[in-house]
């Protein structure tokens, strides 16, 4: 595996017959059973994903963050792998529900869920609402009287903690639209009003200070802050508080030389010794299961050479179907994958065919300099945040999402179709 950078990569990507494989499938007959754009996605790997946390928390609650990618099947994934599912729209509840999971498996989470929504979720019976605001706290324990049913809660707190990552991407500080301050003493009020409601059962306590992180600070501080809270809370009250959630936010490795996240069971060593021992600790990862599982897979259609300045390499997507560089300044990288190129190398920028000159894939990356129509490039990394943020930009359609196994390539989300976008106008 040559030019694959080790830890980005699907964990079955390799290098056979001159071209990239993942899942034991190639690229080229990929790209010409399913087109391109497209996003390939390592099953193996992400059921291994699964694995590794669940094992990393064998007496906990692993609750896969579903904005990073979800469809029916990988619902079916979880299920296979023991996890439960955290999601924050109605949205995602009906695709949950639609792939066969217990609603009792599910945490519902969003600073500003309608009244629609928290209807459906006190009577579909989902396992857990997580309360992000006062006005919340009274609608949900109306709803939940109003149906006869006493509704497990936790808290959301934003435990005062600055995550080492893009400032739209954090959102465990102070000054947030996420949860309750700490630092304010909303977070001690919000345990009280639902304490006072009996249509609503406190079960635990809730943070997540960001995405993408990879260093272990935050996640220890965040620890040791929700867990002398919770302390607190029970002193106050004279209840037990039986878990604490730390939400999600494992970075990954997009590119070779990227700082190496740590491993879930270093994430959970580190948390899990502030954690009092009659509490249940339960995590949220989303992008650390999904990101590196998928590959985006994109057909070159144009290369233009502008002497003194650059050479743009223009793909068949772009950021409709990646919007992380234009929104974080996201950095990824690529590689020519359906031919090996013995041409040295030459940097491009790779730019998507969007009507925007901040449609920027990549910026300054060595390619071989025979790079030309036709070719395929890969982009590693690209299982989360990407098809679960893909627009119409342009009147473009959807990518699909293929998914790879032991030589097995398989449609789990299809690609749009034009009549897809038609159907919607009047
Ligand atoms: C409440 C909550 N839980 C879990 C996640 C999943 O995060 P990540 O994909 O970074 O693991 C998020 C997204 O940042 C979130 O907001
Ligand atoms: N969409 C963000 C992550 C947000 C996570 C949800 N709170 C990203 O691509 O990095």
């Amino acid at each position: 595996m040559t030019m694959v950078i080790e830890n980005g990569w699907p964990h079955t990507a390799s290098w056979a017959g001159e071209e990239l494989r993942i899942g034991g499938v190639g690229v080229r007959e990929l790209a010409a059973e399913f087109g391109t754009p497209a996003y390939v996605l390592d099953e193996e790997d992400f059921l291994e994903r699964c694995a590794r946390w669940r094992q990393a928390l064998p007496d906990g609650e692993v609750h896969y963050g579903g904005k990073a990618f979800l469809c029916p099947e990988v619902v079916r994934w979880l299920d296979t792998a023991g996890l439960c599912l955290d999601v924050c729209t109605g949205g995602e509840l009906a695709v949950a529900v639609a792939g066969g999971m217990d609603p009792a498996r599910v945490v519902f989470h969003g600073n500003n869920k309608s009244l629609a929504e928290l209807r459906r979720a006190v009577s579909w019976r989902v396992g857990c609402v997580v309360v992000d605001s006062f006005s919340e706290i009274g609608r949900l324990a109306a709803l939940a009287a109003e149906a006869g049913v006493r509704q497990s809660v936790m808290v959301r707190v934003t435990p005062g903690v600055e995550a080492h990552t893009h400032e739209f991407i954090a959102t465990g500080g102070d000054d947030s639209k996420f949860g309750f301050s700490l630092r304010a003493g909303l977070a001690a009020e919000a345990v009280r009003r639902v304490l006072a409601e009996p249509s609503l059962e406190l079960t635990g306590l809730h943070s997540h200070i960001g995405s993408q992180i990879t260093d272990l600070a935050g996640f220890t501080l965040a620890a040791h802050r929700m867990a002398g809270f919770l302390r607190a809370m029970e002193d106050e009250h004279g209840v037990t508080i039986p878990k604490l959630d730390l939400g999600g936010g494992l970075g990954i490795v997009h590119r070779n030389g990227d700082p190496l996240p740590p491993r879930p069971d270093e994430v959970v060593a580190a948390v899990r010794e502030a954690v009092p021992d009659h509490v249940r600790l339960a995590v949220e990862p989303g992008r650390s299961i999904a990101g590196p599982t998928a590959v985006a897979l994109y057909e070159v259609g144009t290369v233009k050479e502008i002497p003194g300045a650059r050479t743009y390499v223009s793909v068949d997507g772009g950021m409709s179907d990646n919007p992380r560089p234009a929104m974080y300044g996201a950095a990824y990288t690529a590689v020519l994958a359906s031919r090996l190129s013995t041409a040295p190398t030459r940097e491009v920028t790779v730019v998507g065919k969007h009507c925007e000159s901040g449609d920027v894939l990549v910026r300054d990356l060595p390619l071989p300099s025979d790079v030309r129509p036709g070719d395929l490039l890969a982009v590693p990394a690209s299982g989360a945040y990407q098809r679960s943020m893909a627009s119409n930009y342009n009147h473009v359609t959807r990518p699909p999402v293929v998914a790879v196994r032991d030589g097995v390539a398989r449609v789990i989300v299809r690609r749009e179709t034009e009549e897809d976008l038609l159907r919607l106008y009047v």
